[in-house]
C-alpha cells in the first residue's frame, strides 16, 4: 500500500453544527481523527494535526509550517503522497502557495467540506476519502497539488471557491476541472500546463491586495505607501484598466520601487494593454505596471509573496508572472 500523510488543518470539515443554534464551530476533537479510518484500507496513513483553525484565521505562515511538515516526511518517510484538509475560504491560497514552493512530483491533495461533520448531506468525511483516492492514484503524480471536492479534481492554480454554501462550489473559471471522480475510477482529462516553482524558506514581505471600483480615487494608494508595503496586487477593472483618480498614488508607490502586479477583477479573460485612455490598460503597462494573467487577486498576491522572497529586481519579478 502507498504511505500517504494526512494533514488535519481545521474548516467546516472538522467543525460541528450545534443542533439548537445551527451555528457551526469547532469542538476541539476533529471528527476525520476517527472517521478516517474509513480510508484505511486505501493506504498507509501517517496522520497528523499540526493546528485546528477555521481557514480565514490561516495565515503564510501556516502555509509554511505546510509545507515543512511534506518535506519533511518526504525526506524521513519516503511518503506517496499528501492528503490536506482545510477550511474553504481560504484553501485556494494555501493550495497555490504549496504548489508553488513544494518541489515533488508525488500528489498533494487539498480538500474541506461545505456542510460540518454533523449536518445531513454532510460532504466532509466523502472529500476526504476522495482525496485519498486520487492521492494513491498513479496519474495523479506530476500534476501540481491538486484541489479535490464534489467528485471534481482541480488545480490549485485555476480553482476559485465561486459559491458561499453549494457543496460545488470550487470551480476552475475559464478552464474547467483536470478530472472527475466516479464511483469506480479516478479519470484525468486535461494535463495542466505553465507550471512553475518559487522556493523559499521563509517569508517576509507585506503584499496588499486591493479591488478597483468605479470611482476609486488615489488615498488608499497614497495610505499605503505610508505603510512601507514590499508590494501591491490590484484588482482591476475589466481587460485590465483603472480609474484615472488612482493614477497619482499609483505614480509614487511605482517611484518608492514597490512592484505592482494588475489582474482582473473579472474572473474569465485576460488582462492586455489594449485601451489608450487615461488609466487605460496600455497607459498602466508603460508605467510599469506588471500584468498578469491566469490568477485572481488572492494568489497573484502570494506568488508576489514568494517573488519578493527571491528578488527585488522588477525585471525578474515580472518574469515570475509570465
Ligand atoms: N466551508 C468552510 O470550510 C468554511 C469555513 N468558514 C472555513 O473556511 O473554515
Amino acid at each position: 500500500m502507498k504511505k500517504i500523510l494526512i494533514l488535519h488543518t481545521g474548516g467546516t470539515i472538522s467543525m460541528y453544527e450545534d443542533k439548537r443554534s445551527g451555528e457551526v464551530k469547532p469542538s476541539g476533537t476533529n471528527p476525520l481523527l476517527e472517521s478516517a479510518q474509513a480510508a484505511g484500507h486505501l493506504a498507509d496513513l501517517i496522520v497528523e494535526e499540526p493546528f485546528q483553525l477555521p481557514s480565514p484565521h490561516i495565515t503564510p505562515r501556516e502555509m509554511l509550517m505546510l509545507k515543512e511538515r511534506i518535506e519533511h516526511h518526504l525526506e524521513k518517510n519516503g511518503i506517496d503522497g499528501a492528503v490536506i484538509t482545510h477550511g474553504t475560504d481560504t484553501l485556494e491560497e494555501t493550495a497555490y502557495f504549496l504548489d508553488l514552493t513544494v518541489d515533488t512530483d508525488i500528489p498533494i491533495v487539498v480538500t474541506g467540506a461545505m456542510r460540518s461533520s454533523n449536518e445531513i448531506g454532510s460532504d466532509g468525511l466523502y472529500n476526504f476519502i476522495a482525496a485519498v483516492r486520487t492521492a494513491v492514484h498513479d496519474e495523479a503524480r506530476d500534476k501540481g497539488v491538486l484541489v479535490v471536492l464534489n467528485d471534481e479534481i482541480h488545480s490549485a492554480k485555476n480553482v476559485t471557491k465561486t459559491h458561499t454554501s453549494n457543496v460545488s462550489t470550487f470551480q476552475s473559471p475559464q478552464y474547467g476541472p483536470i478530472g472527475i471522480i466516479t464511483k469506480k475510477a479516478i479519470l484525468f482529462h486535461h494535463q495542466p500546463i505553465g507550471r512553475k516553482k518559487i522556493p523559499v524558506n521563509a517569508l517576509s514581505k507585506r503584499v496588499e491586495l486591493l479591488k478597483a471600483y468605479a470611482g476609486m480615487d488615489a488615498s488608499l494608494f497614497f495610505a499605503l505607501g505610508e505603510m512601507k508595503i514590499d508590494g501591491l496586487v490590484i484588482e482591476a477593472l475589466g481587460q485590465g484598466n483603472l480609474p484615472p483618480q488612482v493614477l497619482p498614488g499609483i505614480r509614487k508607490l511605482l517611484e518608492e520601487g514597490i512592484p505592482i502586479v494588475l489582474v482582473s477583477r473579472c474572473f474569465n479573460g485576460t488582462v492586455e494593454d489594449v485601451y489608450q485612455y487615461e488609466g487605460g490598460g496600455a497607459q498602466l503597462k508603460r508605467m510599469g505596471i506588471i500584468f498578469s494573467n491566469g490568477l485572481n487577486g488572492q494568489k497573484a498576491r502570494i506568488q508576489l509573496m514568494l517573488a519578493l522572497e527571491r528578488t527585488k529586481d522588477p525585471e525578474k519579478i515580472k518574469e515570475f508572472f509570465q
